[in-house]
């Protein structure tokens, strides 16, 4: 497939989202589920944010789609979270899952890998240190960001746990954002094909709850479209775009020296950018940020 291929599907399920409204229900974490809410209506879902044990499974089984967020994870989260997950492996819901520092303490890698054990179907969308201690199993002690780990540089796998048993989408952001599945086609039944965002331009300020937010769109878009690649790779695209719009914005307003230019004025402009993203500025933007690749990935 090519990339205008891609570009076309990727800008046309960024118009079906408002279109279809669909209900997302997201386990989401303290420290960003306001942001979280705010970019899934943005961008054209209906979120309900649920955390507790005795309604998640509950929730999730009314739900298009499911965004089942680690951070902070507690021992009633984790019920939740082990509830919600199997609600959707059982009734074939699309379920997302974001590792949240996964290496930051034993407590949340033994959780991880109990919550990828579940047989759901979806996404696995995680920064590139949390994709790290899923495969790896080893610690990393830094905190919820990247930790100096690479995306590009991280070593992924043909097979093995994190895909599951219904072939799970892999997305780790970063620099680059890659997005893997296992597609089989007539000669190679374990073809892995790979999309990259490449971001060459620095943003302004890292926002807290960046990630959580390209998870919690992930669902989203799965809610509104079979395709799980397609639904990671648009969700992946549209949260880049919308920083790169943001940081547009915010170079011109600090040139022409606006007054209270700062880390909140960049967040504000990213949640404008969600809602108000021109289609023909973000296909432009895609051309130059989108790479496919296919063929195997050790
Ligand atoms: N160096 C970078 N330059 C431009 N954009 C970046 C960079 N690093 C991350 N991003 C953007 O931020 C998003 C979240 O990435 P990341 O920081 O890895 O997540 P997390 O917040 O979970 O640590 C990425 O999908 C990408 O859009
Ligand atoms: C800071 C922090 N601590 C626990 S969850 C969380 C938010 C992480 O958000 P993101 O990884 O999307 O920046």
């Amino acid at each position: 497939m090519t990339q205008t291929v891609f570009i076309d599907d990727i800008l046309s399920l960024t118009r079906t989202l408002p279109r279809e409204r669909p209900l997302v229900h997201m386990i989401p974490n303290g420290v960003s589920a306001a942001f979280c809410a705010d970019v899934m209506s943005a961008a054209g879902a209906r979120p309900i944010m649920a955390s507790s044990p005795l309604e998640a499974a509950e929730i999730t089984s009314h739900a298009a789609a499911l965004a089942a967020n680690m951070g902070q994870p507690s021992e009633e989260k984790e019920k939740a979270l082990f509830a919600s997950l199997s609600a959707a492996a059982e009734q074939g819901l699309p379920a997302v899952f974001d590792p949240v520092g996964a290496g930051a303490s034993e407590y949340r890698r033994c959780t991880a890998q109990k919550l990828v054990a579940i047989p759901w179907t979806g996404i696995i969308k995680g920064n590139a240190a949390e994709l790290h201690t899923l495969l790896t199993g080893s610690l990393v002690h830094q905190g919820v960001d990247s930790a100096g780990f690479s995306a590009e540089a991280l070593a992924l796998p043909t097979n093995g746990l994190l895909y599951g048993p219904a072939d799970r989408v892999i997305a780790v952001t970063g620099s680059v954002d890659r997005i893997l599945c296992r597609r089989q086609t007539d000669s190679d039944p374990a073809h892995i094909l790979e999309a990259r965002l490449v971001h060459a331009e620095k943003n302004p300020y890292t926002i807290v709850g960046t990630g959580c937010a390209a998870g919690a769109l992930c669902a989203c878009f799965a809610a509104v479209t079979d395709d799980r690649f397609l639904a990671a790779l648009t969700a992946l695209s549209l949260s880049a775009f919308a920083q790169s719009q943001a940081a547009d914005c915010f170079a011109r307003a600090s040139a022409s020296k606006s007054p209270s230019m700062g880390y909140g004025t960049f967040k504000e402009l990213v949640l404008n950018a969600f809602s108000e993203g021109d289609c023909s500025v973000f296909q432009n933007w895609l051309e130059q940020h989108l790479i496919i690749i296919t063929g195997e990935t050790t």
